[in-house]
């Protein structure tokens, strides 16, 4: 029976939240397609995860297990996934809109003679046609594009931190599916050299539910750290715009927005920054935002439910030394 395949995958010894945003986009497409969820999980031991995704809404599980699949490599994932598509023959693929998803997708697609949709931020069943209809963010974030593939199967990306994550149903079951995987080493292209893994302490910053983030009104890497000492006592993390990416005052990994990565955190604090439609397109998933801006008519403000027109560091210090006061730490 056709359904909505997901692709799982795991960190830490757990579901990715992508994986869990993701279920809950193929939960809303099977209540819409009324056809059944189905996620593929691939690796070398992936067992204990068959029951997380089932209890997350997944009725079927496709297990894939090979020594080539420790650790992401694109020329095995993409080959595998083809494997479990014939099986399963899905109508939609869901895969997170990150590094492997858009080098996956467009692969898996061409393979499947699917139509690709990247990055979707939602998506509806039109009525009459009986088509999916994709939303996706245009022109850095200033206008949204309607895409209604032709095609009989979609594989889809879905853009990340726009979906919230599938909740748990406590032993719910599904039917597991050993995959015989058919993967020999000269098939794939590519080789995995070396993976290096970036040095990260505190809260993640596409989990994080506070996220403190500084653009080029901190003026230098050393405003950074009077954000990063917020972020502490706030147990959040720190983002920050491509201006201070750019300029070399945080690490790239820390960029919000259109070509960074995409928060939704309950708060979000932004410290000097313009308010770019490109900064915007990543935090507009933000429960609240808060900015702090010299400039009153920095078009942050548009966004903010709370602008507090003021140097940046008064702010952020005093607000260091308040919630010090208050939590103790
Ligand atoms: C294709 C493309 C993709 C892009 N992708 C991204 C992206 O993913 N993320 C991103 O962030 N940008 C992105 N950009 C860049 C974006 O257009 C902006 O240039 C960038 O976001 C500006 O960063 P900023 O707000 O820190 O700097 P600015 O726009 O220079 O703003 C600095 C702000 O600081 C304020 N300020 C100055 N001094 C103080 C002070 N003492 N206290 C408080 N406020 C002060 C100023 O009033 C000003 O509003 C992209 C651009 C392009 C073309």
């Amino acid at each position: 029976m056709p359904g909505i395949l997901v692709l799982a995958t795991t960190k830490d010894g757990r579901l990715t939240r992508d994986t869990l945003e993701l279920l809950t986009g193929a939960r809303r497409l099977k209540e819409k397609l009324a056809q059944p969820v189905a996620a593929a999980i691939l690796g070398t031991e992936v067992g204990p995860y068959v029951p997380l995704l089932f209890a997350h809404g997944a009725d079927q599980v496709y297990r894939a297990e090979h020594p080539l699949l420790k650790g992401y490599q694109g020329d095995a994932y993409a080959l595998v996934l083809h494997q479990i598509c014939e099986r399963a023959q899905p109508t939609v693929v869901l895969l997170p809109g990150d590094v492997m998803g858009r080098e996956l997708g467009p692969r898996l697609a061409y393979r499947l003679q699917a139509a690709f949709v990247g990055e979707f931020i939602d998506f509806d069943l039109d009525q009459a046609s009986r088509r999916l209809r994709f939303t996706r963010s245009a022109y850095g974030g200033k206008a949204v594009a309607v895409v209604e593939p032709r095609a009989n199967s979609i594989v889809a990306t879905a853009k990340l931190r726009t979906l919230e994550p599938a909740t748990q149903e406590e032993g719910r079951m599904g039917e597991e599916i050993r995959v015989d995987v058919a993967l020999e080493a000269p098939q794939l292209k590519t080789r995995l050299i070396e993976r290096v893994q970036e040095e990260t302490t505190g809260v993640n910053l596409g989990d994080a539910k506070i996220v403190v983030s500084g653009g080029r009104g901190v003026h230098g890497p050393e405003g950074f750290k009077v954000l990063e000492e917020l972020a502490q006592v706030l147990r959040g993390a720190v983002g920050a715009s491509r201006a201070a990416t750019d300029a070399g005052w945080v690490p790239p990994s820390w960029q919000v927005g259109q070509t960074g990565r995409n928060v939704s955190p309950d708060l979000y604090l932004a410290f000097g920054i313009s308010g770019a439609t490109q900064h915007v397109a990543g935090i507009s998933g933000s429960k609240h935002i808060v900015a702090v801006n010299t400039d009153p008519t920095a078009p942050i403000f548009k966004v903010a439910q709370l602008g507090i027109v003021e140097d940046w560091k008064a702010v952020a210090t005093s607000l260091i030394r308040h919630c010090k006061e208050l939590t103790g730490r």
